[in-house]
Protein backbone atom coordinates (compact mmCIF):
# COMPACT_ATOMS: atom_id res chain seq x y z
CA UNK A 1 0.00 0.00 0.00
CA UNK A 2 1.44 3.15 -0.51
CA UNK A 3 1.83 5.62 2.22
CA UNK A 4 -0.67 8.20 2.64
CA UNK A 5 -0.60 11.91 4.11
CA UNK A 6 -2.83 13.35 6.02
CA UNK A 7 -3.34 16.80 7.79
CA UNK A 8 -1.93 15.05 10.96
CA UNK A 9 1.14 14.10 9.15
CA UNK A 10 2.11 17.85 7.44
CA UNK A 11 3.54 21.32 9.46
CA UNK A 12 1.60 23.70 7.48
CA UNK A 13 4.10 26.47 10.22
CA UNK A 14 6.86 25.71 8.13
CA UNK A 15 5.14 27.81 5.14
CA UNK A 16 4.21 30.48 7.56
CA UNK A 17 7.86 32.48 7.74
CA UNK A 18 8.14 31.94 3.89
CA UNK A 19 6.60 33.91 0.88
CA UNK A 20 4.39 31.95 -1.88
CA UNK A 21 4.71 33.16 -5.45
CA UNK A 22 2.02 31.50 -7.62
CA UNK A 23 3.24 32.39 -11.12
CA UNK A 24 -0.27 32.31 -13.40
CA UNK A 25 -3.57 32.64 -12.23
CA UNK A 26 -5.70 30.48 -14.53
CA UNK A 27 -7.30 27.34 -13.87
CA UNK A 28 -4.86 25.62 -11.02
CA UNK A 29 -3.23 29.14 -10.43
CA UNK A 30 -6.04 30.68 -8.96
CA UNK A 31 -7.10 28.18 -6.43
CA UNK A 32 -3.83 27.53 -5.44
CA UNK A 33 -3.06 31.19 -4.45
CA UNK A 34 -6.63 31.78 -2.80
CA UNK A 35 -6.26 28.48 -1.00
CA UNK A 36 -2.93 29.10 0.27
CA UNK A 37 -4.20 32.67 1.47
CA UNK A 38 -7.03 31.26 3.20
CA UNK A 39 -5.07 28.87 5.24
CA UNK A 40 -3.22 31.73 6.16
CA UNK A 41 0.20 31.63 3.68
CA UNK A 42 1.53 35.10 2.33
CA UNK A 43 0.96 34.89 -1.44
CA UNK A 44 1.77 37.19 -4.32
CA UNK A 45 0.47 36.30 -7.93
CA UNK A 46 3.15 37.00 -10.69
CA UNK A 47 1.70 37.34 -14.33
CA UNK A 48 2.67 39.07 -17.28
CA UNK A 49 2.09 42.98 -18.13
CA UNK A 50 -1.49 42.79 -20.07
CA UNK A 51 -2.96 39.40 -18.64
CA UNK A 52 -6.64 39.38 -18.50
CA UNK A 53 -6.14 37.89 -14.72
CA UNK A 54 -4.49 41.31 -13.52
CA UNK A 55 -7.28 42.66 -12.52
CA UNK A 56 -9.63 39.52 -11.22
CA UNK A 57 -6.44 38.85 -8.71
CA UNK A 58 -6.61 42.03 -7.27
CA UNK A 59 -10.52 41.84 -6.97
CA UNK A 60 -9.91 38.63 -5.06
CA UNK A 61 -7.86 40.38 -2.52
CA UNK A 62 -4.17 39.20 -3.68
CA UNK A 63 -1.12 41.21 -4.50
CA UNK A 64 -0.01 41.05 -8.17
CA UNK A 65 3.18 42.39 -9.85
CA UNK A 66 5.47 40.87 -12.46
CA UNK A 67 6.96 37.69 -12.60
CA UNK A 68 10.01 38.99 -12.52
CA UNK A 69 9.49 40.64 -9.26
CA UNK A 70 7.07 37.93 -7.78
CA UNK A 71 10.12 35.69 -8.24
CA UNK A 72 12.21 38.01 -6.57
CA UNK A 73 10.29 38.72 -3.57
CA UNK A 74 9.36 35.12 -2.69
CA UNK A 75 10.87 31.85 -1.79
CA UNK A 76 8.83 29.64 -3.24
CA UNK A 77 8.01 29.84 -7.00
CA UNK A 78 5.38 27.65 -8.30
CA UNK A 79 4.77 27.73 -12.08
CA UNK A 80 1.09 27.83 -13.07
CA UNK A 81 1.14 29.03 -16.54
CA UNK A 82 0.35 26.37 -19.33
CA UNK A 83 3.55 23.40 -19.45
CA UNK A 84 4.03 24.99 -23.46
CA UNK A 85 5.29 28.35 -22.11
CA UNK A 86 6.87 27.08 -19.02
CA UNK A 87 10.46 27.01 -20.40
CA UNK A 88 10.77 30.40 -21.93
CA UNK A 89 9.23 31.81 -18.80
CA UNK A 90 11.64 30.41 -16.46
CA UNK A 91 14.62 30.91 -18.60
CA UNK A 92 13.86 34.64 -19.05
CA UNK A 93 12.17 35.74 -15.87
CA UNK A 94 12.50 32.98 -13.36
CA UNK A 95 15.88 31.61 -13.05
CA UNK A 96 17.75 35.20 -13.46
CA UNK A 97 15.91 36.23 -10.26
CA UNK A 98 16.06 32.70 -8.32
CA UNK A 99 18.53 32.98 -4.83
CA UNK A 100 20.08 30.13 -3.18
CA UNK A 101 17.63 28.11 -1.21
CA UNK A 102 14.47 28.98 -3.00
CA UNK A 103 11.88 26.76 -3.98
CA UNK A 104 10.62 25.87 -7.84
CA UNK A 105 7.60 24.04 -7.58
CA UNK A 106 4.93 22.57 -9.95
CA UNK A 107 1.73 21.36 -10.55
CA UNK A 108 2.84 19.06 -13.10
CA UNK A 109 6.01 17.26 -14.03
CA UNK A 110 5.94 17.63 -18.04
CA UNK A 111 9.05 19.99 -18.13
CA UNK A 112 11.01 18.54 -15.53
CA UNK A 113 10.74 15.13 -17.28
CA UNK A 114 11.05 16.05 -20.43
CA UNK A 115 14.19 17.97 -19.55
CA UNK A 116 12.63 21.33 -21.04
CA UNK A 117 13.50 22.99 -17.60
CA UNK A 118 17.03 22.30 -16.57
CA UNK A 119 16.93 23.94 -12.56
CA UNK A 120 20.30 25.42 -10.96
CA UNK A 121 21.67 22.88 -8.30
CA UNK A 122 21.13 25.23 -5.25
CA UNK A 123 17.07 25.19 -4.93
CA UNK A 124 14.88 22.89 -4.16
CA UNK A 125 12.72 21.51 -6.54
CA UNK A 126 9.36 19.61 -5.86
CA UNK A 127 5.57 19.15 -7.20
CA UNK A 128 2.28 19.17 -5.98
CA UNK A 129 0.07 17.91 -8.07
CA UNK A 130 -3.39 17.79 -7.67
CA UNK A 131 -5.44 15.29 -8.92
CA UNK A 132 -8.51 17.22 -10.16
CA UNK A 133 -9.11 20.45 -12.14
CA UNK A 134 -8.13 23.65 -10.65
CA UNK A 135 -11.68 24.97 -10.44
CA UNK A 136 -12.83 21.89 -8.01
CA UNK A 137 -9.71 22.61 -6.38
CA UNK A 138 -10.67 25.69 -4.75
CA UNK A 139 -14.71 24.62 -4.81
CA UNK A 140 -14.17 21.76 -2.60
CA UNK A 141 -11.85 23.76 -0.66
CA UNK A 142 -14.28 26.51 0.50
CA UNK A 143 -16.61 23.72 1.63
CA UNK A 144 -14.06 22.06 3.81
CA UNK A 145 -13.13 19.14 1.33
CA UNK A 146 -9.80 18.65 -0.68
CA UNK A 147 -9.26 17.46 -3.59
CA UNK A 148 -6.42 14.54 -3.35
CA UNK A 149 -2.85 15.20 -4.82
CA UNK A 150 0.72 13.63 -5.28
CA UNK A 151 4.26 15.33 -4.57
CA UNK A 152 7.86 14.78 -5.72
CA UNK A 153 11.16 16.08 -4.98
CA UNK A 154 13.42 16.14 -7.49
CA UNK A 155 16.09 18.70 -6.01
CA UNK A 156 16.08 18.68 -2.04
CA UNK A 157 19.15 21.17 -1.75
CA UNK A 158 17.70 22.32 1.69
CA UNK A 159 16.86 19.19 3.31
CA UNK A 160 13.48 20.39 3.76
CA UNK A 161 11.91 20.15 -0.09
CA UNK A 162 9.56 17.24 1.22
CA UNK A 163 8.61 18.82 4.65
CA UNK A 164 7.86 21.85 2.37
CA UNK A 165 6.00 20.07 -0.43
CA UNK A 166 3.62 18.39 2.26
CA UNK A 167 3.02 21.58 3.71
CA UNK A 168 2.38 23.07 0.48
CA UNK A 169 0.02 20.27 -0.13
CA UNK A 170 -1.77 21.18 3.17
CA UNK A 171 -2.00 24.70 2.44
CA UNK A 172 -4.06 24.28 -0.71
CA UNK A 173 -6.62 21.73 1.30
CA UNK A 174 -5.33 18.72 -0.49
CA UNK A 175 -4.13 16.57 3.15
CA UNK A 176 -7.73 16.80 3.86
CA UNK A 177 -8.17 14.05 1.09
CA UNK A 178 -4.48 12.10 0.80
CA UNK A 179 -1.50 12.87 -0.41
CA UNK A 180 1.00 10.77 -1.72
CA UNK A 181 4.64 10.54 -2.95
CA UNK A 182 5.56 9.99 -6.28
CA UNK A 183 7.89 10.63 -8.85
CA UNK A 184 8.33 13.50 -11.62
CA UNK A 185 8.19 10.26 -14.51
CA UNK A 186 5.29 8.70 -12.55
CA UNK A 187 2.93 11.63 -12.48
CA UNK A 188 4.15 13.19 -15.64
CA UNK A 189 3.42 9.49 -17.29
CA UNK A 190 0.06 8.62 -15.82
CA UNK A 191 -1.62 12.30 -15.74
CA UNK A 192 -1.06 12.51 -19.56
CA UNK A 193 -1.75 8.86 -19.97
CA UNK A 194 -5.37 9.35 -18.03
CA UNK A 195 -6.48 13.03 -19.49
CA UNK A 196 -5.65 11.19 -23.03
CA UNK A 197 -7.03 8.01 -22.67
CA UNK A 198 -9.99 7.93 -20.02
CA UNK A 199 -10.39 11.15 -18.48
CA UNK A 200 -10.62 13.99 -21.07
CA UNK A 201 -9.82 12.21 -25.00
CA UNK A 202 -12.01 8.77 -23.73
CA UNK A 203 -14.66 10.06 -22.14
CA UNK A 204 -15.58 12.86 -24.71
CA UNK A 205 -15.36 10.66 -27.45
CA UNK A 206 -17.46 7.87 -25.82
CA UNK A 207 -20.35 10.32 -24.92
CA UNK A 208 -20.07 11.60 -28.73
CA UNK A 209 -20.06 7.89 -29.98
CA UNK A 210 -22.94 7.15 -27.83
CA UNK A 211 -25.10 10.60 -28.86
CA UNK A 212 -23.98 10.36 -32.47
CA UNK A 213 -25.34 6.88 -32.96
CA UNK A 214 -28.73 7.65 -31.43
CA UNK A 215 -29.10 10.66 -33.07
CA UNK A 216 -28.25 9.04 -36.64
CA UNK A 217 -30.88 6.79 -36.07
CA UNK A 218 -33.31 9.01 -35.49
CA UNK A 219 -33.65 9.71 -31.72
CA UNK A 220 -33.91 13.63 -30.67
CA UNK A 221 -31.34 15.19 -30.05
CA UNK A 222 -32.33 16.59 -26.48
CA UNK A 223 -32.90 12.71 -24.93
CA UNK A 224 -29.61 11.69 -26.63
CA UNK A 225 -28.13 14.57 -24.81
CA UNK A 226 -29.97 13.48 -21.42
CA UNK A 227 -28.91 9.80 -21.59
CA UNK A 228 -24.86 10.30 -22.45
CA UNK A 229 -24.12 13.19 -21.20
CA UNK A 230 -26.19 14.78 -18.59
CA UNK A 231 -26.28 11.51 -16.71
CA UNK A 232 -22.55 10.40 -17.31
CA UNK A 233 -22.55 13.15 -14.17
CA UNK A 234 -24.95 11.09 -11.87
CA UNK A 235 -23.06 8.34 -12.49
CA UNK A 236 -19.68 9.14 -12.14
CA UNK A 237 -20.64 10.84 -9.37
CA UNK A 238 -21.81 7.39 -7.92
CA UNK A 239 -18.27 6.10 -9.06
CA UNK A 240 -16.60 9.06 -6.78
CA UNK A 241 -18.59 8.07 -3.93
CA UNK A 242 -18.30 4.44 -3.75
CA UNK A 243 -16.79 2.69 -6.46
CA UNK A 244 -18.41 0.26 -9.34
CA UNK A 245 -20.46 -1.09 -6.00
CA UNK A 246 -22.18 2.12 -5.29
CA UNK A 247 -22.88 2.58 -8.99
CA UNK A 248 -24.42 -1.11 -9.77
CA UNK A 249 -26.32 -0.96 -6.38
CA UNK A 250 -28.17 1.84 -7.47
CA UNK A 251 -28.64 1.08 -11.32
CA UNK A 252 -31.63 -1.54 -12.23
CA UNK A 253 -30.46 -4.95 -12.66
CA UNK A 254 -31.44 -4.63 -16.12
CA UNK A 255 -28.71 -1.89 -16.76
CA UNK A 256 -26.55 -3.98 -14.44
CA UNK A 257 -26.39 -7.36 -16.91
CA UNK A 258 -26.06 -4.70 -20.00
CA UNK A 259 -23.21 -3.14 -17.97
CA UNK A 260 -21.37 -6.50 -18.21
CA UNK A 261 -22.49 -8.12 -21.26
CA UNK A 262 -22.09 -5.30 -23.75
CA UNK A 263 -19.10 -2.77 -21.74
CA UNK A 264 -16.16 -4.93 -22.65
CA UNK A 265 -17.90 -5.18 -26.56
CA UNK A 266 -17.15 -0.63 -26.14
CA UNK A 267 -13.90 -1.65 -24.76
CA UNK A 268 -12.73 -4.11 -26.15
CA UNK A 269 -9.14 -6.46 -26.87
CA UNK A 270 -8.21 -3.88 -29.51
CA UNK A 271 -9.09 -0.66 -27.03
CA UNK A 272 -6.78 -1.80 -24.27
CA UNK A 273 -3.83 -2.51 -27.20
CA UNK A 274 -4.36 1.11 -27.95
CA UNK A 275 -4.44 2.19 -24.77
CA UNK A 276 -0.92 0.61 -24.36
CA UNK A 277 0.26 2.08 -27.47
CA UNK A 278 -1.07 5.57 -26.32
CA UNK A 279 1.26 4.89 -23.28
CA UNK A 280 4.42 3.90 -24.96
CA UNK A 281 4.16 7.19 -27.24
CA UNK A 282 4.19 9.13 -23.86
CA UNK A 283 6.66 7.16 -22.05
CA UNK A 284 9.02 6.77 -25.56
CA UNK A 285 8.99 11.30 -25.49
CA UNK A 286 6.53 11.04 -28.84
CA UNK A 287 3.81 12.68 -27.15
CA UNK A 288 5.64 15.55 -25.75
CA UNK A 289 8.12 15.89 -28.69
CA UNK A 290 4.77 16.31 -30.92
CA UNK A 291 3.13 18.83 -28.66
CA UNK A 292 6.26 20.88 -28.11
CA UNK A 293 6.29 20.92 -31.62
CA UNK A 294 2.78 21.64 -32.57
CA UNK A 295 3.10 25.07 -30.23
CA UNK A 296 6.59 26.21 -31.94
CA UNK A 297 4.70 26.84 -35.08
CA UNK A 298 1.28 28.00 -33.01
CA UNK A 299 -0.78 24.89 -32.87
CA UNK A 300 -2.38 24.26 -36.01
CA UNK A 301 -3.56 20.97 -35.44
CA UNK A 302 -4.96 21.81 -31.87
CA UNK A 303 -7.03 25.10 -32.82
CA UNK A 304 -8.54 23.53 -36.04
CA UNK A 305 -9.77 20.07 -33.65
CA UNK A 306 -10.67 22.87 -30.60
CA UNK A 307 -13.33 25.11 -33.62
CA UNK A 308 -13.91 21.67 -35.45
CA UNK A 309 -15.66 20.46 -31.47
CA UNK A 310 -17.69 23.65 -31.33
CA UNK A 311 -19.40 22.77 -34.40
CA UNK A 312 -20.58 19.42 -32.80
CA UNK A 313 -24.36 19.15 -32.50
CA UNK A 314 -24.17 18.00 -28.84
CA UNK A 315 -22.51 21.85 -28.17
CA UNK A 316 -25.71 24.39 -28.88
CA UNK A 317 -28.36 21.19 -27.74
CA UNK A 318 -26.16 21.03 -24.22
CA UNK A 319 -26.33 25.15 -24.27
CA UNK A 320 -29.86 24.89 -24.20
CA UNK A 321 -30.96 22.07 -22.14
CA UNK A 322 -28.21 23.73 -19.44
CA UNK A 323 -29.66 27.14 -19.75
CA UNK A 324 -33.22 25.79 -18.10
CA UNK A 325 -31.48 24.28 -14.97
CA UNK A 326 -30.76 27.03 -13.21
CA UNK A 327 -28.44 25.22 -10.79
CA UNK A 328 -25.90 24.55 -13.24
CA UNK A 329 -23.42 27.18 -13.81
CA UNK A 330 -22.25 27.36 -17.86
N1 LIG B 1 -5.93 22.76 -15.35
C1 LIG B 1 -5.83 21.92 -14.33
O1 LIG B 1 -6.77 21.70 -13.59
C2 LIG B 1 -4.54 21.25 -14.02
C3 LIG B 1 -3.35 21.79 -14.43
N2 LIG B 1 -2.17 21.29 -13.96
C4 LIG B 1 -0.93 21.94 -14.33
O2 LIG B 1 -0.96 23.28 -13.82
C5 LIG B 1 -0.20 24.15 -14.66
C6 LIG B 1 -1.07 25.34 -15.06
O3 LIG B 1 -2.11 24.87 -15.90
P1 LIG B 1 -3.55 25.58 -15.96
O4 LIG B 1 -3.95 26.04 -14.60
O5 LIG B 1 -4.42 24.65 -16.72
O6 LIG B 1 -3.21 26.86 -16.83
P2 LIG B 1 -4.25 27.97 -17.40
O7 LIG B 1 -4.10 27.96 -18.88
O8 LIG B 1 -5.60 27.76 -16.82
O9 LIG B 1 -3.68 29.33 -16.79
C7 LIG B 1 -2.47 29.84 -17.17
C8 LIG B 1 -2.21 31.16 -16.46
O10 LIG B 1 -0.88 31.58 -16.80
C9 LIG B 1 -0.93 32.90 -17.26
N3 LIG B 1 0.17 33.10 -18.20
C10 LIG B 1 0.24 32.75 -19.50
N4 LIG B 1 1.42 33.14 -20.02
C11 LIG B 1 2.10 33.73 -19.01
C12 LIG B 1 3.36 34.37 -18.93
N5 LIG B 1 4.16 34.47 -19.98
N6 LIG B 1 3.73 34.91 -17.74
C13 LIG B 1 2.92 34.83 -16.66
N7 LIG B 1 1.69 34.26 -16.69
C14 LIG B 1 1.30 33.71 -17.86
C15 LIG B 1 -2.29 33.05 -17.90
O11 LIG B 1 -2.58 34.43 -18.02
P3 LIG B 1 -4.03 34.97 -18.51
O12 LIG B 1 -4.88 34.86 -17.27
O13 LIG B 1 -3.78 36.37 -18.94
O14 LIG B 1 -4.45 34.05 -19.62
C16 LIG B 1 -3.14 32.29 -16.90
O15 LIG B 1 -3.45 33.11 -15.80
C17 LIG B 1 0.27 23.27 -15.82
O16 LIG B 1 1.53 22.78 -15.47
C18 LIG B 1 -0.74 22.12 -15.83
O17 LIG B 1 -0.26 20.93 -16.40
C19 LIG B 1 -2.11 20.23 -13.08
C20 LIG B 1 -3.27 19.65 -12.64
C21 LIG B 1 -4.56 20.03 -13.17
C1 LIG C 1 -7.46 15.62 -16.43
C2 LIG C 1 -6.72 16.82 -16.95
C3 LIG C 1 -5.64 17.33 -16.04
O1 LIG C 1 -4.58 16.39 -15.93
C4 LIG C 1 -6.25 17.53 -14.68
C5 LIG C 1 -7.38 18.47 -14.50
O2 LIG C 1 -5.91 16.80 -13.77
C6 LIG C 1 -5.07 18.62 -16.66
O3 LIG C 1 -3.92 18.59 -17.13
O4 LIG C 1 -5.79 19.63 -16.71
MG1 LIG D 1 -2.72 17.00 -16.84
MG1 LIG E 1 -4.32 15.60 -14.05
Amino acid sequence: MAKMYYEKDVNLGILKDKKVAILGYGSQGHAHALNLKDSGIDVVVGLYEGSKSWDKVIEDGLSVMSVEDAVRESDVIMMLIPDTKQKRVFDEKVKPNLKEGDVLAFAHGFNIHFNQIIPPKNIDVFMVAPKGPGHLVRRVYKEGKGVPALFAVYQDYTSKAKELSLAYASGIGATRAGVLETTFKEETETDLFGEQAVLCGGVTELIKAGFDTLVKAGYQKEVAYFECLHEMKLIVDLLYEGGFEKMRDSISDTAEYGDYMVGRRIINEDTRKEMENILEEIQNGKFAKDWIMENEINRPVFNSFRNNELNHPIVEVGKKLRKMMSWIND
